[in-house]
């Protein structure tokens, strides 16, 4: 997508060849910072502290974290250690994991002296392949805003609820979620986006909302618990999120939030669509709510907020008593049953076992 008109991606090659560059998310929206990661070491620690996030964007940088672990030292034992260290880096996305078996696998037969150049051939086919599949959910997703347009008889506006950042910034290029709303817009269709804050580290008031405004996009940023009155009141056309793993049969793990929002959905009748990657389908999970692992994280998340001070300086603060523990999920699961529909980059879908297997047959098991 484009920055202040320049087009770029979230993460790139360097001139060098090899370093890796990244914008630094926890930067946005009050910056924005280009960051370049080195070593193996600190794709980790950009993929642990959200310098960079989204399912795509970590199993990406996780990739080129493999990169640089070669570089270094491209023995099977170092390449033991890189895949360890990143796969333990964030616990819900399976992107991850689906990268770093990919480099595995890529790697493993090759002879160490040609492990480096293989590896960094292999994240960027990744990564072009994650843009061309994110490319292809907008195409399919566009085909359900211009019916729900239709059904509006193309008056007022189509307002689109989102939930956290399924944008660009969460993926190599395009976005998942996103990437509908950057097409209807570039064609010509009056979307507006309702912008789930997305506490507590805000990816909605920080990072789509940039994405959005960057792009044009009409967009207002709403409290996470606000979707539902919208819903009620006829002010929402549909919602569409993304995700970080969905089981073999249609359960979604998402953003925290993603499951209440989805509750409001279905009892007002307004269309709860999930943009799939297939990267994003964990083939060996059926059970998504028992099954998923879901990531806590620190509780100064919740507790503190980091925003701009009127003296342009950016700060933190602490909104919670010094006392009070706070508990952090970052994720949870929405049951297939509460899902209109997945959007992949083959088609869409209904959310469920045969649903998944007639676009990805040949993920049919030999019963
Ligand atoms: C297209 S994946 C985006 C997905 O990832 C986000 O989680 P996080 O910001 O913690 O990496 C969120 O669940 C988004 O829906």
């Amino acid at each position: 997508m484009k920055v202040q008109g320049e087009p770029m991606r979230s993460i790139w090659v360097e001139a060098d060849g090899w370093t890796v560059g990244i914008i630094d998310q926890t930067r946005l929206p009050h910056a924005f910072v280009k960051a370049e990661l080195a070593t193996a070491e600190e794709a980790g620690h950009a993929i642990r502290t959200m310098r960079v996030r989204g399912a795509p964007l970590i199993g990406a940088t996780a990739a080129y974290g493999v990169c640089l672990a070669m570089r270094e030292d491209a023995s099977d034992a170092a390449l033991e250690r890189a895949l360890t260290m990143l796969r333990a880096t964030r616990p819900t996305a399976v992107n991850l994991h689906w990268a770093l078996e990919g480099m595995r696998r890529v790697l493993t037969p090759l002879r160490p002296p040609e492990r480096v150049a293989g590896a960094y051939r292999h994240a960027a086919a990744l990564c072009d392949e994650d843009v061309a599949i994110n490319r292809a959910i907008g195409g399919h997703a566009l085909k359900l805003f211009q019916d729900a347009w239709d059904r509006k008889g193309r008056k007022g506006r189509l307002n689109v609820l989102t939930h956290c950042n399924a944008g660009w910034l969460a993926t190599v290029d395009w976005g998942t979620a996103l990437a509908p709303v950057y097409l209807a817009h570039d064609a010509g269709m009056p979307v507006h986006v309702w912008v789930d804050e997305t506490r507590p580290r805000n990816q909605g008031a920080v990072l789509t909302a940039w994405e959005l405004g960057q792009h044009g996009v009409a967009h207002t940023v709403i409290a996470d618990n606000v979707g539902g009155h919208l819903m009620q009141h006829g002010d929402v056309d549909l919602c569409i999120v993304g995700t970080d793993r969905t089981t073999a049969h249609g359960d979604v793990a998402n953003k925290i939030g993603t499951y209440l929002k989805a509750l409001a959905a279905k009892d007002n009748g307004v269309s709860f669509y999930v943009a799939l990657p297939s990267p994003t389908v964990d083939w060996t999970l059926q059970d998504g709510v028992r099954q998923i692992p879901i990531e806590q994280r620190d509780g100064t998340e919740l507790s503190d907020v980091t925003g701009l001070l009127p003296s342009g300086e950016v700060a933190t603060v602490r909104i919670t008593p010094p006392g009070s523990a706070a508990a952090n999920y970052a994720f949870d699961v929405t049951p297939a049953r509460l899902v209109t529909a997945l959007i992949t980059e083959r088609g869409v879908c209904p959310a469920s076992e045969e649903g998944l297997l007639s676009l990805f047959p040949e993920r049919r098991q030999a019963k």
